[in-house]
């Protein structure tokens, strides 16, 4: 029997080419990054899953931008299943290329990335697993990474906004999402995947006139809802708003909204039209196609990206991996961004 362990693969790459998953070769001594296994020389289905098949956090000792996973979905209103989204979004980014062709960029070139792993959050206490989140994100971004963060239910964005923002202060926020996610609570409940954004305002974590939804659509618990969530301070971008009036002059809109603010960019894959995303737990017709997601996402290309995360895949309700890779082609684009972010994310 042939097993393709880690180690097979080390060996099989790290001929000083490119592809060397192991810190024989590491950019923390040469200053070069580790880029991921070259696919032409190890199969690309072969081994574990990192994302992109990037190095292990441990394996390079320092990262630019690090990718995490946050294995959590206590915090979901109606079906359960994102606990298994990092799984399932490493898994799909096995196709993933070295360059960028929509934003001329070579992303794990310029910059180390790493897959850092999960964070590891308790199922069965929100309150301790928010916790968790933000202590993990704390440790990473103190050691100097910038965050792509898989979910995971959206529960989590509010530590990772809690944790970008001890760093950078209030931070803009463009939030893709079929929903508000600034509803008040649940059963009572104040930390759910229904309300972080609500909890983010209330803690004075969001710049005030730069926050906007986009991709927003489906029934709400009624008028109150918008009118609530405007006085909060978002703008709103429905996902018929992006079909009418096309992606430049949403992108342009965008731009002057955020300014030269720290930006913080939160995906819930639930944006994506079920016909495009149909992996998640709360799915709602009538969404924004994946193009016009990437697109608007690279129309933000030179913004001081400071954190981003991409949640809410549930690879039980998914087919062929449809949700799975439109997620980790967004997460590439993310690490994408970062790398063409002009400070490269350090506290000015
Ligand atoms: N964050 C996501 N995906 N969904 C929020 C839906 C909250 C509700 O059930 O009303
Ligand atoms: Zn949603
Ligand atoms: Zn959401």
């Amino acid at each position: 029997m042939h097993v393709v362990a880690p180690e097979t693969i080390s060996e099989q790459a790290d001929d000083g080419t490119t592809g060397s998953t192991t810190g024989s070769t590491t950019g923390s001594e040469t200053g070069v990054p580790v880029g991921p296994v070259d696919s032409s020389r190890v199969p690309r289905f072969a081994g574990p899953a990192t994302f992109a098949r990037l190095p292990r956090a441990d394996e390079v000792g320092r990262a630019d931008v690090a990718v995490i996973g946050v294995p959590f979905d206590s915090g979901v209103s109606y079906r359960p299943g994102a606990r298994f989204g990092p799984a399932a979004v490493r898994e799909a980014s096995r196709l993933l290329r070295p360059h960028h062709p929509g934003l001329d960029v070579d992303p794990f070139a310029r910059q180390q990335v790493v897959d850092a792993g999960d964070v590891v959050a308790n199922p069965f206490s929100i309150e301790q697993a928010i916790e968790q989140v933000e202590r993990g994100a704390d440790e990473l971004s103190g050691a100097g990474a910038r965050l792509v963060t898989i979910g995971g239910d959206h529960t989590i964005a509010l530590p990772l906004l809690r944790s970008v923002v001890r760093r950078h202060g209030p931070v803009a926020l463009v939030h893709f999402d079929a929903h508000l996610d600034t509803w008040d609570t649940y059963f009572g409940a104040p930390y759910t995947h229904g309300t972080p954004f609500r909890r983010a305002v209330e803690e004075g974590l969001l710049e005030p006139g730069a926050l906007t939804h986009v991709g927003t659509r489906g029934p709400l618990y009624g008028r109150s809802d918008l009118t609530d969530d405007a006085r909060l301070g978002f703008g709103l971008v429905t996902s018929a708003d992006v079909m009418r009036r096309g992606v430049d002059e949403i992108v342009d809109g965008l731009r002057s909204r955020i300014g030269d603010r720290p930006l913080y960019l939160s995906i819930d894959i639930d944006v994506l039209d079920p016909a495009h995303a149909p992996g998640t737990g709360t799915p709602e017709a009538g969404g924004m196609t994946s193009r016009e997601l990437l697109e608007v996402l690279r129309g933000l290309a030179g913004l001081q990206l400071v954190g981003a995360d991409v949640v809410e895949v549930a690879p039980a309700y998914d087919h062929a991996q449809m949700t799975a890779v439109a997620a980790s082609h967004v997460a590439y684009d993310l690490v994408s961004l970062m790398a063409l972010s002009p400070t490269n994310g350090t506290p000015q």
